[in-house]
């Protein structure tokens, strides 16, 4: 995808001179004569990154006031100062402020276009380096499996993965959806742009616009950037698209559409240019009958439709998985892997796996930590690792206190321990817990409050 970059100067010569270059190069460009073009051209939408001269005659603001008020909305957008008079002074403080770079002028264009590559490298490199630290929260853009379902799988994302087109991807919790979803992004040619996650599942319906589509600053609050347009030039996922709230449903039909919207609290369009992602565990067709999924934003989502089957139906992926999943874990604790013996594979391969590969993550995790190193693990360490979540947490003396109790309380304390260890089975993810025991997300949310385990989900990923 192309960056866009936004061209600030007083000169119409010079900022025509600078649009020539980088469109020569391939940039896509904008131009705004006076500080305050600038400020609105970058409300409009977000550019990759801002060329600014620091001398704007005529402005209510100078470069360096512009700078500073870019920064205070957007601390990422990377801004190169230019200046005719640029003194070491100028170019210490405009950095100071958080500019990138300073250019004096006359400058050479291949000067010019060095500094715009490494400003837009180090936002590139800035978003792999977070993307890492996430990887043990399944950031990796890394997709196993030899099982037909996950050829069937790769085979769609090889066909659609370079196309703007919209993928509904739907597979039980933990089945590797966003898994799916991110590869399909680092393979398109929106890969050096932003991928941004929506997950409708945790967002309550009040904040759920503002995080979406972005607020213009009133009295209390600052302007907030919404998802939509961090997502510029990239992907958009929306995760657990079924439960998004119905109003924002509507709204999303639009954006869809248009490929503009409005902040919350203003009035001026905001162009954007994302690919929307969406994924669900949930029937959708029963969502629509039940009236709960707008039909035409199904219509709109649902261009490709993406299938990944539970594990337990796809157990030929167990041993590759497993031994991925194993160096994933000893590269996060700093360990060497462990390796499994060809029976522990077996009796991994044996189980169902109702958490799907999150459970199966946590008892490579559990059976890296359990063994000594250099041992090979077998199978009934295997078998251990995966009982363990109930030993643990339902532990025979709570049984006891509990036959000792009057019903009522026996009965809570029965659903609190049932609770807490489908919980931690699932990483603390309320989403996938509530699928788990077939209770709604909301309704899981007030028993667990009600059961003062609410605290317990500080922390944990939803
Ligand atoms: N085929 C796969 N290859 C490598 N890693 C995988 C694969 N499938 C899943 N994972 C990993 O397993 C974990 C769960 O996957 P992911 O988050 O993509 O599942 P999901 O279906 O989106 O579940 P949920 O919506 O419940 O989070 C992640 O850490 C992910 O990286």
């Amino acid at each position: 995808m192309a960056h866009e970059i936004l061209i600030v100067d007083d000169e119409d010569d010079i900022r025509e001179q600078i649009a020539g270059i980088l469109e020569d190069e391939g940039y896509q460009t904008r131009t705004a004569g006076s500080g305050e073009a600038a400020l609105e051209a970058v409300a409009a939408r977000l550019p990759s990154l801002v060329i600014l001269d620091v001398w704007l005659t005529g402005s209510a603001y100078d470069g360096l006031q512009v700078l500073d008020l870019l920064k205070r909305d957007h601390p990422a957008l990377q801004i190169v100062m230019i200046s005719g008079h640029g003194t070491v002074d100028m170019a210490v403080n405009a950095t100071k402020k958080g500019a990138y770079d300073f250019i004096a002028k006359p400058f050479q264009t291949d000067v010019l276009l060095h500094t715009i590559e490494r400003a837009l490298n180090d936002i590139k490199l800035k978003r792999e380096n977070e993307a890492l630290k996430t990887l043990t929260g399944g950031a990796e853009a890394e997709l196993i499996g030899i099982s037909n379902a996950m050829q069937e799988v790769r085979k769609t994302i090889d066909r659609v993965a370079n196309t703007d087109s919209r993928v509904m991807i739907t597979g039980p919790a933990g089945a590797g959806k966003s898994a799916v979803a991110r590869l399909i992004h680092k393979r398109s040619q929106r890969d050096d742009g932003p991928f941004v996650v929506l997950n409708c599942a945790t967002l309550d319906e009040d904040n759920f616009e503002a995080a979406l589509f972005g607020r213009e600053p009133n009295g209390e609050t600052a302007r907030m950037v919404g998802l939509l347009e961090q997502a510029h030039m990239g992907t958009l996922l929306l995760d657990e698209v079924a439960d998004m709230p119905p109003a924002v449903q509507g709204k999303i039909v639009r954006v869809l559409h248009s490929q503009r919207f409005q902040r919350l609290g203003g009035s001026h369009w905001v162009d954007v240019n994302v690919r929307v992602l969406a994924t669900t565990n949930r029937d959708l067709q029963e969502a629509m009958q039940a009236g709960q999924f707008r039909e035409d934003l199904y219509y709109r989502l649902n261009v490709v439709p993406l299938t990944i089957p539970p594990l337990e139906n796809r157990r030929d992926d167990i041993p590759l998985l497993a031994e991925h999943l194993m160096l994933r874990s000893a590269k996060s604790k700093g360990r060497a892997a462990q390796p499994l013996s060809a029976e522990a594979v077996t009796a991994l391969q044996a189980h169902d796996w109702p958490g799907n590969v999150w459970e199966l993550a946590n008892v490579v995790e559990r059976l890296l930590l359990s063994s000594q190193v250099g041992e090979m693990i077998k199978a009934d360490s295997v078998a251990k690792a995966i009982g363990e979540d109930g030993v643990d947490v339902l532990r025979w003396e709570r049984a006891q206190e509990v036959m000792n109790q009057p019903l009522r309380e026996a009965r809570e304390a029965f659903e609190r321990e049932y609770l807490l260890f489908h919980l931690t089975r699932f990483g603390g993810n309320i989403s996938r817990t509530a699928e788990f025991v077939e209770m709604d997300r909301a309704a899981l949310h007030r028993k667990l409050k009600g059961l003062g385990v609410h605290n317990v989900l500080r922390g944990g990923k939803e």
